[in-house]
Parts: C-alpha cells; sequence; structure tokens
C-alpha cells in the first residue's frame, strides 16, 4: 500500500475505531490492535513530515504548553438558561411559552453539570472549541478539548457547524483524580464540575488528557442553516455526525409529561456515572424558538428545572448504610 495513502487509510480507521470505543461504547478491535494502527500511523507520519494534519488522531495530546488562552467572540451569543424550581413555576413557563405557541412541543433533557462549550467545524474537520466566558467573550481552550477522545476530529458535514454542549468530568474520574491527589496530599476538588474547569484551564493538554473529562453535546447553533426543523431532529443530525449526544431525553408535550421524566430521572439520578443539577426543557420548533425570541441572558423558549438541594448529611447517610 503507498504509504502516503496507508497514512489517510488510518487516519480514517482509527477515528471511527474511536467513535465504537468512546460514542457507541461498542468497541470492533481490541485495545491492542488498536494500538497497534496508533503505532503504525505514527512511525509514516514521522516518515512523511509532508502530511502533517493537526486533525489526524496521533495530535489529540501534546503540543506546546500555552501560556495563556486567546479570547474569541462568539459569532452567536451562548444563552444561560433561566431556572424553575418546583411543579407551579414550570406551569407558569410552560403558560408564558404557551400564549405564544398554543401547540407548543418540548424535548426534556439532561441538565449535566459541567462546563458550557463550544465546537467550531468548517468543512468537516474541528477547528476550534471556546468556553462560554461572559457569553459573548470566551477563551480558546481548543488544545484541551482535542484531548477527549469522544470529540470527533472530522465530520461528513461541508460548510461551518456550531455545536453547544457540556464538558464533564464522569464521577469514576473524579473518584480516581481525588484519591490521586489526596495521596499527593493536595488539595481535593470539591466537585466534579469544578474538576473539569480546572482541567480545560490546563495550559499543559498533557495534564488535561489524564483527568479523563467527557462531553454531551445538546444544540445544533446553526441546524435551520442545515435544513433542519426541530430541536430533536438536530440532536439526531449531530448523533449521525458521530457526536455524542445524551439519549436520556424525552419529548413532551405537556407539563404533567415533563413532571413524569422529571420525578423519573431524580429517582435515579445518582446510578448515572455523571453529575446533573437539573432537566433542561425546551421548545423542540426551532420557528417556535425564533418566535419566543431570547431576554438579554437566557432563551425564552427553554428554562433548566433544578433539583432541590440535597442535605449532604442524607447522602452520605445513604451512601453509609446501603
Ligand atoms: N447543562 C446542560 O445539560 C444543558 C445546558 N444548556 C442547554 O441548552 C442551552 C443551549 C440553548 C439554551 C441553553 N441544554 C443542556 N442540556
Amino acid at each position: 500500500m503507498e504509504e502516503v495513502k496507508r497514512i489517510e487509510e488510518l487516519r480514517t480507521l482509527l477515528e471511527k475505531l474511536s467513535y465504537e470505543y468512546y460514542v457507541l461504547d461498542h468497541p470492533s478491535v481490541s485495545d491492542q490492535e488498536y494500538d497497534r494502527y496508533m503505532q503504525e500511523l505514527i512511525a509514516l507520519e514521522q516518515k512523511h513530515p509532508e502530511c502533517y494534519d493537526a486533525n489526524s488522531p496521533t495530535q489529540r495530546v501534546g503540543g506546546a504548553v500555552l501560556e495563556g488562552f486567546e479570547k474569541v467572540e462568539h459569532r452567536r451569543m451562548m444563552l444561560s438558561l433561566g431556572n424553575v424550581f418546583n411543579y407551579e413555576e414550570l406551569v407558569a413557563f410552560d403558560e408564558r411559552v404557551r400564549a405564544l405557541e398554543p401547540d407548543v412541543r418540548y424535548v426534556v433533557e439532561l441538565k449535566i453539570d459541567g462546563l458550557a462549550m463550544s465546537l467550531i467545524y468548517r468543512d468537516g474537520r474541528f477547528v476550534q472549541a471556546v468556553t462560554r466566558g461572559d457569553g459573548t467573550i470566551g477563551e480558546d481552550v481548543t488544545s484541551n478539548i482535542k484531548t477527549i477522545p469522544s470529540i470527533p476530529m472530522r465530520i461528513d458535514e461541508p460548510g461551518e457547524v456550531e455545536v453547544r454542549g457540556e464538558v464533564y468530568m464522569p464521577k469514576a474520574s473524579f473518584r480516581r483524580l481525588n484519591s490521586e491527589r489526596e495521596a499527593n496530599g493536595e488539595e481535593l476538588f470539591a466537585n466534579p464540575r469544578n474538576a473539569a474547569a480546572g482541567s480545560v484551564r490546563q495550559l499543559d493538554s498533557t495534564v488535561c488528557a489524564k483527568r479523563g473529562l467527557d462531553a454531551f453535546w445538546y444544540y445544533f447553533v446553526n441546524a435551520q442553516e442545515h435544513g433542519i426543523h426541530s430541536h430533536e431532529e438536530a440532536l439526531e443530525e449531530l448523533s449521525r455526525l458521530h457526536l455524542r449526544v445524551n439519549p436520556l431525553r424525552r419529548c413532551c408535550n405537556n407539563v404533567d409529561e415533563i413532571w413524569a421524566f422529571i420525578e423519573e430521572i431524580s429517582a435515579r439520578r445518582h446510578e448515572l456515572p455523571y453529575e446533573i443539577d437539573g432537566m433542561v426543557i425546551k421548545v423542540d420548533d426551532l420557528n417556535a424558538q425564533t418566535r419566543l425570541g431570547t431576554t438579554v441572558k437566557v432563551p425564552r423558549w427553554a428554562t433548566a428545572y433544578k433539583f432541590p438541594a440535597e442535605e449532604v448529611t442524607t447522602r452520605l447517610l445513604d451512601i453509609v448504610l446501603t
């Protein structure tokens, strides 16, 4: 096989194997076979520096240690979310929406407790990752986000694709990190969200790479430019593009269906391998979202239901007694 063609073939193969392992959780080859392909690609790329590609699977980790993070202006504001704390406030949210959109349908998602992130792809290649910052100006953390193995470096979609989601630290990674820090007499992280934020702010991406971060993507910013009409369709398109989308979501036609899903998730959230601090309720139809619009900082077409803050003692007692 001509070596330069083999380089391209290995890059495509390793991205597919990464997707199977980190997004589908269903690898088709052993770790040893994956490593053999990776070693073959590293050797061929060293032989052919003219084939250098920053998006190669070999380029996810390493690179220079940064002095700081570049400021980046978001092309489209990164919105926060308003909150509701109980059934009555959820009813009031639904009434405000229904005043404009009588036949509204919602998509209800888990509210992942991490940090908001924006990914930019151009002509099928990952180009930049930017934190929310103040919603208008964020920080370029591309070198750290590249280390998250479930994030594809290439997607099968031309033009510009902007995706928003949550970078988070799974509970298992958090436990491992804090036990390592305890062994080293270092200060512990208070919760996975802080640990994720601290990891994404590392100037040396090899440190971030060891933190075991992951991400879920929940918003295709310019979906309508790509002929998509609903949020649910947008999520399905993101999955088709190999982005990791959380399957635990439900389309709901009224407050009672939303509330039933909230209660169902609230009862089992401690079994989830990541922390959530509530649920996000979004109007499904994208034209309805546009008609409802946004206030200065939050959409009128979405809200977050926040779980009641728990008594830590009951949580600890649960763990000790179960
Ligand atoms: N933490 C989450 O899981 C989460 C956060 N934000 C959103 O939606 C943004 C995008 C448009 C309005 C708010 N969805 C989520 N699932």
